[in-house]
């Protein structure tokens, strides 16, 4: 087992790592920009090292000025967390080839994963159901487009093989406008991920999204961990998630996630994983595989009683795989509300000095957040400040205990989402469960 890691990340997840470290006894290195050198996790290390100015460029996103902290502190292995260079295929090799364990998938599975076209093959040959669509990436040939159109049916998608997290997509409703609209997003795709390829998916116009976690040693044993209803959201910003999803046949989701980790089986996946399908009338469309861990892995936790932080490390370090399908339980609901500091109204950041932040507690309820009172929400990353996640016996206790939670919550000196959480609690539609991707946005924009 590793005596040392370096953690290449901040906020929430950067102390959710070491928190898993320090349990298992592993020294931790964090690295810090000069906008984070007051944080939490930065006391909390054995070694921290500032790794640039505060822009993520020259920062969190600096592979030799993370590859020299870990160099110069003598890690042995190196995780991502989620974002920044996570999913990062040229990150991990560097890393390998620098002498570090990535702790994560293996290069290629996340190369193969990155690529949209190629991950929808890999999930065809394994059985997995996917959105119908064009066979690959659309071919140069306008005559082609139109007629694969026509056999898809309207309204279709167009998606960039390079993108991904709602990056690099169109909706088309009509053959008018699809010639003009794969050419613009190939376009965009050259521009955004150096990659013009796009494909064509039959647009669903009002699924649920659900995730189905996975974890696999890179040797062919591979489980899966149940699954997350992720649908509320805004702008593809998740707002609240939730395991199990509500409403879903059991003997579905079995079925489904099965075909996930045998998926991972046939490519030899490494590590914690998330397959993303869209349901919509009792059935799974997979759309793409996140090849990280998620800021929503919480409620999986909460589910299973398994911390994944903590297993990426096991399989990192090769220990011997010892989990196995028929000893994962789900036992009760769990609820994770992002906290973020941003104007309730307008979702504008609002970074700034907390001058006061009180949490709850009590049963059922778990705080994963760095801030305190006194700290300096920087205005340079992602608004993120806090994940507030309630577990209860059923989805109705788990709901009780979130709302009470939320009143709780005490947060000065900067403006946060937590009211629109707490309508969310008592908001009937949520209540019943089940509600789609477009639920948050149509009742947003039908507030005065
Ligand atoms: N064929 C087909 N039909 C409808 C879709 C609708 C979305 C989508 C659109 C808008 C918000 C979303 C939130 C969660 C999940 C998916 C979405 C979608 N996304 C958005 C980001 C990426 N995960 C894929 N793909 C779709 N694909
Ligand atoms: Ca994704």
């Amino acid at each position: 087992m590793f005596e040392k890691i370096l953690i290449a990340n901040r906020g929430e997840i950067a102390l959710r790592i070491q928190r898993a470290c320090r349990e298992m006894g592993i020294k931790t290195v964090v690295v810090y920009s000069e906008a984070d050198r007051g944080a939490k996790y930065v006391r909390l290390a054995d070694e921290a090292v500032c790794i640039g100015p505060a822009q993520a460029r020259d920062s969190y996103l600096s592979m030799p000025a993370i590859i020299s902290a870990a160099e110069v502190t003598d890690a042995e292995a190196i995780h991502p967390g989620y974002g920044f260079m996570a999913e990062n295929a040229d990150f991990a090799d560097r890393v390998e080839k620098s002498g570090f364990v990535f702790i994560g998938p293996r290069p290629e599975n996340i190369r193969t994963m990155g690529d949209k076209v190629m991950a929808k093959k890999a999930m065809i040959e394994a059985g997995v159901p996917v959105v119908p669509g064009s066979d690959g990436a659309l071919p140069d040939d306008p005559a082609e487009i139109v007629r694969i159109a026509r056999e898809v049916g309207y309204p279709v998608i167009i998606k960039a093989s390079g993108g991904g997290g709602g990056r690099g997509m169109r909706v088309v409703y009509t053959e008018a406008a699809l010639l003009t609209a794969v050419a613009t997003t190939k376009t965009e795709a050259a521009a955004a991920f150096n990659n013009p390829e796009v494909y064509m998916e039959k647009y669903l116009e009002n699924p649920r999204h659900i995730e189905i976690q996975v974890l696999a040693d890179g040797d062919r044993n591979a489980i899966w961990l149940g699954e997350r209803d992720c649908s509320m959201q805004r702008r593809h910003q998740k707002v609240i998630e939730e395991a199990p999803a509500p409403g879903i046949p059991r003997r579905l989701i079995e079925r489904i996630g099965e075909r996930c980790a045998d998926a991972c089986r046939r490519m030899r996946y490494r590590g914690a994983g998330t397959f993303e399908f869209l349901y919509e009338n009792g059935e799974f469309f997979f759309i793409e595989m996140n090849t990280r861990i998620q800021v929503e892995h919480t409620i999986t936790e909460m589910i299973t009683g398994i911390d994944l932080v903590q297993e990426q490390i096991k399989v990192a370090a090769g220990e011997k795989f010892v989990l196995r399908q028929r000893d994962i339980e789900f036992v009760g609901h769990s609820i994770e509300c992002r906290i973020n500091a941003e104007d309730p109204f307008n979702f504008v950041p609002s970074p700034g000095l907390i001058t006061k932040w009180h949490t709850p507690g009590g049963p059922g309820v778990r705080i994963d957040s760095h801030v305190f009172t006194g700290y300096t929400v920087p205005p340079y990353y992602d608004s993120m400040i806090a994940k507030l996640i309630t577990y209860g016996k059923t989805r109705e206790q788990a709901i009780a205990r979130m709302d009470i939670a939320l009143s709780e919550m005490v947060v000065e000196g900067i403006k946060t989402n937590v009211e629109l959480h707490r309508e969310l609690m008592q908001d009937a539609n949520f209540k019943a469960g089940g509600t789609s991707i477009h639920y948050l946005e149509q009742k947003l924009s039908q507030r005065s």
